[in-house]
């Protein structure tokens, strides 16, 4: 690892820290260093506070001057709700600026770089780009489509099941794996279920990792209106609550939902149509959207093609079931050939179950 990389990792790994803090905007590390020392450190905890780059020049103080400045995101050139991090930078009289990766806004894109350079520092970029990248690839995707990133979740047995035909799923896979399912809950801003799953195992869909964590805004996809009133969804004042509906959704069980400070959003079809719900979605600022199941809504999101990501955890557990539940129910190939074409990322192991993660082949 260069010295470069050294410190970029260091600005990273704060930027990593307080993944699920940030949203809408993303998380950002900076690292000044000056003759070898690291006099300044600054990471962006939400949106509206510091930038990670005031934050760490405001610690390095003098000692900024000449400084070198190394940053997971490319500074901000324009007014949002703090001043330009690259006026400031200028102010500072840093000497030279490392950056990760560039900002995907392409309203927005290398005009922090060139007002650096017009003010003679010199600026070098792609330093653990492709960290970088990944760090905020949730954010990229929402900036880039205005939708959010979608991550689909899903836990079957060893023969591809993600319940029994009883309707039995606890449990298939061990308390650690299911504990690691908890991060994703903190980084996503939402998470979404189908209304059998609610039905099934009545969730909460909170985060409860042993450091605390965020919980994300709660989405059920229920056409009908079905959902139990004495659901914990609607009772434990968790976290914010949505229920999607058709429009042919009986208007008083609405008005009932309401009542319980639970919003209803009534799409504008009887059924819900996925990519019209991420539209909305996009448009309530939701960047990342955690897609826990069940088996009918991963095969409406896979029907819909907009997903980004799945992971999957598998247990060795044989339930010889045939009319045991896929994890994927929905947009049927009857030929191998038409398959939907994904490819691994990671494979590992979490206890005693195995945790795969595939993204959509780019066609
Ligand atoms: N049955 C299993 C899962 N089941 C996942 C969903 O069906 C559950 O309803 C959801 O995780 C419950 O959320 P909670 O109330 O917040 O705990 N998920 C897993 O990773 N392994 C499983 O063995």
């Amino acid at each position: 690892m260069t010295n470069k990389e050294y410190y970029m990792n260091l600005a990273l790994q704060m930027a990593e820290a307080v993944m699920g803090q940030t949203s809408p905007n993303p998380v950002v590390g900076c690292v000044i260093v000056k003759n070898g020392d690291v006099v300044g450190m600054g990471v962006h905890m939400k949106a509206g506070d510091d930038h990670a780059e005031v934050n760490a020049l405001n610690e390095a103080g003098d000692l900024a001057n000449e400084a070198d400045l190394y940053v997971t995101l490319e500074p901000c050139s324009h007014f949002g709700k703090t001043p330009p991090c690259a006026d400031l930078i200028i102010a500072k009289n840093i000497r030279n600026v490392f950056i990760a990766s560039m900002d995907p806004n392409p309203l927005v894109s290398g005009r922090g770089i060139d007002k650096l350079r017009e003010a003679g520092i010199y600026v070098e970029t792609g330093i653990l780009e492709k960290e970088a990248t990944r760090v905020n690839k949730y954010f990229f995707h929402y900036i880039k489509t205005k939708k959010p990133f979608v991550t689909l979740k899903t836990a079957v047995t060893l023969d591809g099941k993600t319940a029994a035909q009883s309707g039995d799923s606890k449990w298939i896979t061990s308390e650690a794996a299911r504990m690691d399912v908890h991060q994703y809950r903190h980084k996503h801003d939402a998470i979404l279920v189908g209304i059998n799953t609610v039905i099934r195992d009545n969730p909460h869909l909170t985060t409860r990792l042993p450091q605390g964590g965020k919980n994300p805004i709660r989405i059920i996809l229920d056409t009908h209106l079905d959902i139990p009133l004495e659901s914990n969804l609607l009772n434990d004042q968790e976290a914010k609550t949505i229920v999607v509906c058709g429009n042919k959704a009986v208007r008083e069980k609405q008005e009932r939902l309401e009542s319980k400070k639970v919003t209803v959003k009534r799409m504008d079809h009887v059924s819900i149509n996925i990519e019209h719900l991420l539209v909305w979605l996009g448009e309530q600022q939701i960047t990342s959207l955690f897609v826990e199941g069940g088996s009918k809504i991963h095969g409406s999101f896979l029907e819909s093609g907009h997903y980004q990501e799945v992971i999957l955890y598998m247990a060795a557990k044989l339930l010889g079931d045939p009319s045991g539940l896929s994890s994927f129910s929905g947009n049927v190939k009857t030929k191998m050939s038409d398959s939907h074409q994904l490819q691994f990322t990671s494979v590992e192991m979490i206890g005693a179950d195995i945790k795969v993660i595939a993204t959509p082949k780019k066609n």
